[in-house]
This record gives C-alpha cells, sequence and structure tokens, in this order.
C-alpha cells in the first residue's frame, strides 16, 4: 500500500467521482428500488462500491458492498418499504477501496440512526481526524467521510439541524452530501458548489441526486439545483432551507461538464451535451485545420466533434468502434499490457479513415496513453494525416477535491509544452482549447478550473496522501 489506487489498477487518467441520491416520501413505499435506479443511472461516477440506507420511521437498514449497483442489493432489500433512504456509489479519494469503507456511513447514536453518503474531498479531514481521536472517538473507517458522521453524531443532541451546520463549519474541500436520519432527510452542499447536487420532485415527496440524469429514470420531476452553501432537510413538516454561510460563490468542478457527467444531465442550469458540442465550437474557431474528416474519440469526445464538424464544415464520421463491455474502470490485468487496453477498447473503422486527413477530436489529455496509441492506430489504418483538437484546455495540476488525479509528475500536460506533447503523441498538429474558449462553452464566467490553471476555489495541501489514514493500521 502506499501508492494511489491508479498505481496498483493500472487505471491511469482522472478517475470519477462518486454519485449520491436521496428520497423521501412520508408514506411507506418500496423506495429502495426507486434509489437503486437513481444509483444505476449514477454509475458512471462511481464503480468500487454501493450502498443504500433506509428508515421506516422505526427501523433503520443499511445495505452495501464492493461491487455494481446491480451486484450489491438482493430483491429482499428492494421491496422493504420506507419513508426515506439515501444511497451511494463510490470511487475512492481518501481511503481504500475496501467494503468498510463503502457508503452510506452509518452511526447510532444515543438518541436514535444517521447515515451519510458523500461526493467530494475534504481537504481537512486529517486536522478534524486528529482533533476527534484525541477526544476519544473511535474511527471505523479510513474515509475523510467519517470525520463529518461523527462530529453530527458527537453533537446531536443540540438537534439534528445545529449538528449538521456545526458539523459543515468544521470542514473544508468539497462536499455535496446527503445524510439520512430515522425521520429526516437532510442535504447539504458546499459553499462553492463545487461538487454538483440537484432537487426533483416524485409522488408528493422529494428526490436529491449529482445528476438530473438520475430523476429521468424513477420518473421524476426535476425542480431547481442545491445552492452552493445550501443546506435543505426534508421531514414530515415539508422542506426547509438555510445558508451555510452568507458568502458563497458557484464554482462547478469544469470537468464535470467536460467528462465526468453523463450528457444527459442539466448541472447549475447548464447542458452537458450542449456545452461539448459548444465546446467543439469554440475548438475550432481557436484552432481550424484543413482536413477531410472530422472523427470523435467515443464515449466523451464524440460530442466535441460532431461541434466541431458542425462549426468547420468538414464532415463528421464515425472513425473507432468501442467494445460495449468495457467500462470506465477498466482495468489491465498486467501493466505490460496498459498499452494494449486502448486496442482492446477502441478499434478503427478503417474505411473511414484511409487516406484522409483526419482531424481527431477528445476531450482532455491526462497521460496522454490514449492519444499516442489512437494515432498510431488511424496511422496503420492508412491515415494521410491526424490533427489532433483537444476540447479542454491542458490539465496541468492535480485534484483535491473528489477526483483521483495522478502525481503531477505523471500529467504530461504539467511537465511538457503543447509542441512537445505533440510530438509525443505523433501528432501533425495538436491544439488545446483556450480557458476562454472553455468558458464560452459553458457559457458563464465562475468555474472550478484549477486542474488547468493551479488556481483552486478552496487552498489545497500540496499533496494530499489517499492513504493518510490507513499508514498505522
Ligand atoms: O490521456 P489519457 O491518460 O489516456 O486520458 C485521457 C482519456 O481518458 C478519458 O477517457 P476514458 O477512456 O476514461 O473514458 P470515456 O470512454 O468515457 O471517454 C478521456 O475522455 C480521454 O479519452
Ligand atoms: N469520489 C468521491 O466523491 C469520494 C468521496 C469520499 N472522499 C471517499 O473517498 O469515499
Ligand atoms: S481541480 Fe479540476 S477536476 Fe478538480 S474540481 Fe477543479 S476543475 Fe474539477
Ligand atoms: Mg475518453
Amino acid at each position: 500500500m502506499g501508492e494511489w489506487p491508479y498505481m496498483l489498477n493500472g487505471v491511469d487518467k482522472f478517475k470519477e467521482e462518486c454519485g449520491v441520491f436521496g428520497i423521501y416520501v412520508n408514506e411507506e413505499k418500496t423506495i429502495a428500488s426507486s434509489v437503486y435506479y437513481g444509483l444505476f443511472a449514477l454509475q458512471h461516477r462511481g464503480q468500487e462500491s454501493a450502498g443504500i440506507a433506509l428508515t421506516t420511521g422505526s427501523d433503520f437498514i443499511v445495505s452495501k458492498d464492493v461491487g455494481l449497483v446491480s451486484d450489491v442489493f438482493d430483491e429482499d432489500f428492494l421491496n422493504i418499504k420506507g419513508i426515506a433512504a439515501i444511497g451511494h456509489v463510490r470511487y475512492s479519494t481518501t481511503g481504500g477501496s475496501r467494503a468498510e469503507n463503502a457508503q452510506p456511513l452509518f452511526s447510532k447514536y444515543k438518541l436514535g440512526n444517521i447515515a451519510i453518503a458523500h461526493n467530494g474531498n475534504l481537504v481537512n479531514a486529517d486536522i478534524v481526524r486528529e482533533l476527534l481521536e484525541d477526544a476519544g472517538v473511535i474511527f471505523q473507517t479510513t474515509i475523510d467521510t467519517e470525520v463529518v458522521l461523527n462530529l453530527i453524531a458527537r453533537a446531536a443532541r443540540k438537534g439534528i439541524e445545529r449538528a449538521v451546520f456545526d458539523a459543515m463549519q468544521a470542514v473544508k474541500g468539497s462536499y455535496s452530501i446527503l445524510i439520512l436520519t430515522d425521520d429526516k432527510l437532510i442535504a447539504v452542499r458546499d459553499p462553492h458548489g463545487i461538487r454538483p447536487l440537484c432537487l426533483g420532485k416524485i409522488d408528493g415527496g422529494y428526490v436529491l441526486s449529482s445528476e438530473s440524469c438520475a430523476f429521468d429514470a424513477i420518473g421524476a420531476e426535476f425542480v431547481r439545483d442545491v445552492e452552493p452553501g445550501e443546506i435543505i432537510i426534508i421531514d414530515k413538516e415539508g422542506i426547509k432551507s438555510f445558508k451555510l454561510v452568507e458568502k458563497t460563490k458557484l464554482e462547478t468542478c469544469a470537468f464535470e461538464y467536460i467528462y465526468f457527467a453523463r450528457p444527459d444531465s442539466f448541472m447549475d442550469g447548464i447542458s452537458v451535451y450542449e456545452s461539448r458540442l459548444r465546446a467543439g465550437e469554440e475548438l475550432f474557431k481557436e484552432s481550424s485545420v484543413d482536413a477531410d474528416v472530422v472523427i470523435g474519440v467515443p464515449d466523451s469526445g464524440t460530442f466535441a466533434a460532431v461541434g466541431f464538424s458542425n462549426a468547420s464544415k468538414i464532415p463528421y464520421s464515425i472513425g473507432f468502434i468501442k467494445n460495449k463491455y468495457i467500462g470506465r474502470t477498466f482495468i489491465e490485468p498486467k501493466s505490460q499490457l496498459r498499452e494494449r487496453a486502448v486496442s482492446i477498447k477502441l478499434n478503427p473503422l478503417k474505411t473511414n479513415v484511409e487516406g484522409k486527413r483526419v482531424v481527431l477530436i477528445d476531450d482532455s489529455i491526462v497521460r496522454g496513453t490514449t492519444m499516442r496509441r489512437l494515432i498510431d492506430i488511424l496511422r496503420k489504418s492508412g491515415a494521410k494525416e491526424v490533427h489532433v483538437r483537444i476540447a479542454s484546455p491542458k490539465v496541468a495540476y492535480p485534484c483535491y477535491f473528489g477526483i483521483d488525479t495522478p502525481y503531477r509528475s505523471q500529467l504530461i500536460g504539467a511537465v511538457k509544452s503543447v509542441e512537445e506533447i505533440g510530438r509525443e503523441i505523433g501528432a501533425d498538429s495538436l491544439a488545446f482549447l483556450s480557458i476562454e474558449g472553455l468558458l464560452k462553452a459553458l457559457n458563464k464566467e465562475s468555474f472550478c478550473l484549477g486542474c488547468f490553471s493551479g488556481t483552486y476555489p478552496v487552498s489545497a495541501p500540496l499533496e494530499i496522501d489517499k492513504f493518510q489514514f490507513e499508514r498505522n493500521e
């Protein structure tokens, strides 16, 4: 242990983050299955473990394990009726990928039960944990999220609302959190709204989700995004909301739009799909090129390629067929096979590239593995020229807010110039979208752009060790 997980399992790129889903219906219904379908729609955000916590008003039941949503829950659990439930799909950022680290985290305290599901990453979890341990608290897991659970449980005698409010004052970083008590569903979004969270309605009740695509999956109606720094409390009295801090500023992670989120989701008023199309259009305006065909790298490069083609009038064509059975977690059995991984995932359609000058579009370059391999494959398939256009700025800095990024030294954009990257991947030309171009595509001013600019909404440590709480075990 001690290495980051992409070193352990061979995944060498930005990994997604977690997904949360919650429901409150007030009279007993089979809501575990609603959360199940919601989590299914959020599966792309985390594939390490899945879990659901449910309250009937008198009983509190938690089911969770490592694995995909479709593997973790059995039918008996999904048929249980309850009044409120929360669910989580995990991609670990602090604490290893183990069954005991699966969320929702759960605690029984003097006044009742509490469960918590977190998307994001706390940058001061080490300090808070140390203080709690000094005060005698015993931690059950090695993840950052547990500090919030313990802070709330310790303060719960003041009333749950006050306890949540006080707990959130103590932590720093990114969090979209759902909390379930015996009779309440609570949502909290950090003061910068770094990770997404939205509110919907269903059958006289409410739903909360990381992404709006999960509402569509269960027939819920989108109401609004949770505001940065907002706490929402739903119980039998209805819904109420208050602010965690006076000053808040929405700075959603720009990478949600570029790559992480599903294209059929809307986040903070922006269609993910449309933002990707516009990024392709902006990319053409900034870095046009003479070519015969535009092709996109499936999945997330496809939409920008369509945008580039629309703006340039160069025909869009399908250049690669993706193996359907490879998820975003595709793990190579041996590191020597890493280079082959791209060919197993993507195979070229020779007829569409042979003898052609190709513009190859992808959403991002992290280590450069995908691009290097694809250009080689295209040349072997007879492409005359390969011009690479990337629909986001050069990634040069790591992320501390709920995404597992390689160390800086492993980010090709951190150590090399655009020209050097172009040479290394073997492109005839290479251009990235500028930060200004990205902001035009997003059609708003304020986002977290930390991994492009090195300036983060919340000050972050130099390097965070994912396994910081596993050292002394
Ligand atoms: O420079 P690299 O380190 O190779 O990483 C960049 C690639 O990784 C991502 O795709 P990914 O294969 O994760 O998933 P996707 O099929 O959803 O696009 C991203 O869309 C790029 O294609
Ligand atoms: N990717 C995430 O949002 C992870 C949430 C939390 N930090 C964990 O490691 O479980
Ligand atoms: S640093 Fe990058 S990936 Fe991380 S939250 Fe900010 S924009 Fe998103
Ligand atoms: Mg990709």
